[in-house]
This record gives C-alpha cells, structure tokens and sequence, in this order.
C-alpha cells in the first residue's frame, strides 16, 4: 500500500498492527488445503482439531496490538513509520537484542513456552537474511532485492511464515537425486518466465495451518547432483498445489480442558508438507539451484543465531514453567522440605539457569561485525542446543521420580467430581496436605499434560530436534568454540621452561 505524502515523497502507509480477529478472519477465508484424520478442513476456525490453538494464536496477535504491550512487542518500521513485531528488528546494539529477547518472552509467556513455531521464529531468519543482502547476491543479480523486498513486506504486513528446511526422512543412505523418484524430495522440476515450479515433499512445518508462508529450503549439506533441491522460497500456504498434512490433532483428544488444560489450548500442529507443481514467482526464490549459499544462508548470515535466540527465550520460559511446577507438585505431596528433594530441586534449577544465563550471554558476548550487524554469541547458542537433547529429557526424568503416583492417581475425568457418590469420596481422599481435591486434582493434571500425554510427549520429541539430530547441533558447536584459544594452552604447557631443580 502506498500513499504520496503532503510534499510529495512517496511513503509506504503502516498496516495497522494485525489483532486476533483479523487473524482468525485470514485463517477462516484463506482456502488452505489441510488433512487431518482423513477429512479435508474447511475452516480451521471452526474445525475441533484446530480451532483452540488459532484462539492461542489470536490471543499472541492480541496481546502484541495491546497498547500496554506496544513498546515491549513493537518497533517502528523504518519504511512506513509505524508499529511492527520487535521480532523483525535487526539488532545493532546489544540493547536491541535484550528487546528483542523481552518481546519474544512477552509471546513465550503468553503459552508457557509450549508453542514453538510463534510467529517470532522465522520472522527472525528473515531479520537476519536482510541484515546481510550481500551473501543473497552473490547467486545472481535480484536474489539480495527479492529476500529484503519480502522481509519488508512481512514486517510491514505482519506476516506470520513457518519453515520446512529438512527433507523427508525417506531414505537418509542416499541424496535427493538419488532417491527412488528425485521428486519425492521438495526442488525445482521446472523454470518458466513467471518463476519457477517446485515439486516434492519437505519436513516439518510446525504451525503451518495458522501461518501465512512458508519457506521452502534445506538446512541440510546437499551433494553435487542435488542442485534441484538447493533453493529457498517463500511461498503462500494457500498457493495452488500447497497440502499440509498434519500429524495426529491432540487437541481431537482433549475431552475436557479441565482434564486436558495444554492439550486443549497449545496444539500448534506439525505438517508435513507437500508441493505439487506449485508456481512460484521470481519475486520469492531468494537462492537458486546454488548448493553452498543453501547451506550458508544459515551460518553466514546472522539468521540461525536470531531465529535460536528467540528458541532458546521460549525454552527457558519453559523451563521455568517446569520448575514451578515441580515445585507446587511437591508442595501438595508435602515433600517439598524434604532434604533429598531439595537436592533434585537444585539440579533442576542448575539446569534451568544454565538455559537463562547463557541466554544473557548471547546478548552480552555478542560481537558486531564491520557493518554494524550485532551477532548474538554462537558458543553461548549452541552449546545449550548441543546439550538440550540430553537435559530436557533429564530434567522430564527428575520431574517423574519426584512425583511418584501422583500424576497417575487422579479421578478417571473432572465428571467423577459431578456425580455425588463418586465425589464424596473424592473430596475426601484426594486431598494434599496443603490442598482441597480440586485444586491438586488441576495442578496434577497440568503436570501430567506437561509431561505425560501425547501432547506432553510430543514436546519431548520437539526438545531434541526442532533445532535438528543433536549430532548435527553438536557440529554446530564445535564449529563456533574457540579450539585455538584452548590449543594453544596446550602448546605452552608443552612448551614450559624447564623446572630448576
Ligand atoms: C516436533 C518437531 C517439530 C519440528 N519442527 C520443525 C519445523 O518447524 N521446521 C523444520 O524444518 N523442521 C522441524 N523439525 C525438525 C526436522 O524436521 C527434523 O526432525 C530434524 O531436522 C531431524 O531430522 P530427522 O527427523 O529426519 O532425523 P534424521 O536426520 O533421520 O536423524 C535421526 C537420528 O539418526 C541418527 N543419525 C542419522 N545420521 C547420523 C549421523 N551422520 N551421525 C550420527 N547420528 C546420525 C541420529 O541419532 C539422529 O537423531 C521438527 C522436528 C520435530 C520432532
């Protein structure tokens, strides 16, 4: 949208900032193709598998447009003058990081860390793919213009995009060419004057049925030969030929919110998505058929550090979660002063800090390159991504031993507490010491929510690979430690003056 101003310099008008109900208006109109227990959705507003957590979405969209939240969420966009999500902010000081960081926990809190895919994460690849144009150039003349023009109009329209960067799990032995049928895997099958046609299937678009685009790339080293599949693109999910096939809904599950109260609210969905012959515009490719910019675009572009760095917010918002929870649960067992369970406490809270503070130190060992670009610290990123696949899991562990049966002995749903013989009985025996039935009857079913249901266990699962295979993080981390500075202690240790005897 563009308006000519009073002296007559062009500039673009600010969308006003996007609200829940116009988010669940685009949602309702917006013809996606999504299956879902063997039913084609019409309206995910309106659908049981997915109508919940486009309330959650709503309320993100909601709580950022507050005007009590407008300084916390918002920047203003340098181009229309008007409020846009922090999330697309490219920091250049360490004070933009630390704002950037306090909007992504605003969103975080808002689901207690349990939505990953937040409209914050991607926006924040996109931040770091225009902070570097350069890097998009060297593939050819129009790639820099077409990924800064589209990071612009995401910012300035308040678009939400989630990624599909991982190729099917097929048959990980052989590259994408070298598959059964080189167009199981999602890459370019034709060009024409109007763009290009994209064809195949990619993992896994969490969020994909609330969001607007997705982009379509490999984060994955790709092969010569495996050309085809080296491109990234943004396209619109409701595209002709776009399908999203979600994994079991766990919110179809969720009886009631009282027995349910994370399953019924923060299913975000992942979709497996598939592209059949989808035209995509020049506009939108931003790398070509270009194998080493699709596996740089993520490492020499400040994009992974910004994306990771609003992850890494969410989980130790999460993380913090965990720790009140286990501390009210062992409050209703009475154990909470129990020596032994304050050590085990302790080690969660060393865990749960050890998230935060490195999370402090992205935003306070973090370099600014020659062009004023701030980097938030990749050893300080990855090495809790290394590691987090180990003491999540850990800490779920620690969590389990504390409660013993308590998660488990509850009343079989909130409508035994309805009937008046089985809720005699209830009231009375399923009290804590500090606790009515009811109120240790909801504390023990969000933990069980948290950590045992589908829904519960699904998060584990996110925990250990949304950043990608650990072994593959773990790369990630011995590439950004500093092995000279460690190296060369040794060097002097071998290199010591002889001892005076
Ligand atoms: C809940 C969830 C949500 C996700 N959301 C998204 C999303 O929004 N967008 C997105 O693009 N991706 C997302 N992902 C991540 C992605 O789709 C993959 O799960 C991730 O990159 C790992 O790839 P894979 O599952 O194919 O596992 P594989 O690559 O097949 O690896 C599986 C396991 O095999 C072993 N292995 C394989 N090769 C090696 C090797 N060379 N060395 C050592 N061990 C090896 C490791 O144990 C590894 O963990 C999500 C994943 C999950 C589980």
């Amino acid at each position: 949208m563009t308006v000519t101003a009073s002296k007559e310099v062009e500039v673009n008008a600010a969308t006003p900032l996007r609200t829940g109900a116009s988010f669940l208006d685009d949602l309702r109109t917006g013809e996606r193709t999504v299956f879902v227990d063997g039913e084609k959705v019409k309206d995910p507003t309106k659908h049981r598998a997915f109508a919940s957590g486009a309330r959650t979405f709503a309320r993100l969209f909601d709580y950022a447009a507050a005007p009590e939240n407008r300084e916390r969420m918002t920047y203003t966009s340098p181009d229309t003058g008007g409020p846009v999500w922090r999330c697309f902010q490219i920091p250049r000081s360490h004070a933009d990081l630390r704002a950037k960081r306090l909007a992504a926990e605003g969103w975080a809190e808002q689901t207690f860390g349990l939505m990953g895919r937040t409209p914050d994460h991607v926006a924040n690849f996109f931040a770091g793919y225009a902070a570097k144009p350069e890097f998009f150039a060297r593939g050819g003349a129009g790639y820099a213009d077409n990924v800064v023009n589209f990071y612009k109009y995401i910012r300035d329209n308040h678009k939400y995009v989630v990624y599909a960067i991982v190729p099917p799990q097929i048959d990980r032995s052989k590259p994408g060419h070298q598959q059964s049928d080189p167009t199981l895997y999602a890459g370019v099958v034709k060009e024409t004057d109007a763009g290009i046609i994209v064809s195949g299937g990619q993992q896994l678009a969490t969020g994909a049925v609330y969001a607007d685009y997705v982009q379509v790339s490999c984060i994955h080293p790709l092969r010569p030969g495996d050309e085809n599949y080296a491109i990234s693109v943004a396209i619109p999910l409701n595209a002709p030929g776009v399908k999203l096939y979600s994994r079991r809904a766990f919110a179809m599950q969720a009886t009631s919110a009282e027995d349910y109260p994370l399953t019924s609210r923060f299913d975000e969905t992942d979709c497996f998505v598939v592209l059949d012959n989808v035209l995509v515009p020049w506009e939108r490719v931003f790398i070509y058929r270009n194998t080493e910019l699709c596996f740089q675009q993520w490492w020499q572009t400040p994009s992974h550090s910004y994306g990771n760095h609003q992850a890494q917010a969410r989980y130790a918002t999460k993380l913090r979660f965990l720790l009140g929870l286990a501390k009210r649960m062992n409050e209703a067992t009475g154990n909470d002063a129990a020596p032994p369970v304050q050590v085990e406490m302790g080690e969660l809270a060393a865990y749960a800090s050890i998230v935060e503070n490195m999370l402090l130190s992205h935003e306070t060992v973090a370099p600014i390159d020659a062009d004023g670009i701030l980097w938030p610290s990749k050893p300080a990123l990855y090495a809790v991504m290394a590691l987090q696949s180990q003491i999540n899991p850990h800490m779920i562990d620690i969590v389990r031993e504390l409660t013993g049966a308590g998660m488990i002995t509850l009343p079989s749903s909130v409508r035994d507490f309805e009937n008046p013989e089985s809720a005699k009985d209830i009231e009375r025996y399923f009290v804590s010491g500090k606790m009515g039935a009811r109120e240790r009857v909801r504390l023990m079913r969000l933990a069980w929510d948290f950590i045992g249901t589908e829904f519960g266990n699904r998060h584990q699962q996110y925990e250990k690979f949304y950043g990608g295979a650990s072994y593959l993080v773990k790369t990630n981390m011995y590439r950004a430690y500093d092995f000279a500075r460690a190296g060369g202690l040794v060097d002097a240790a071998l290199n010591l003056p002889p001892v005076a005897s």
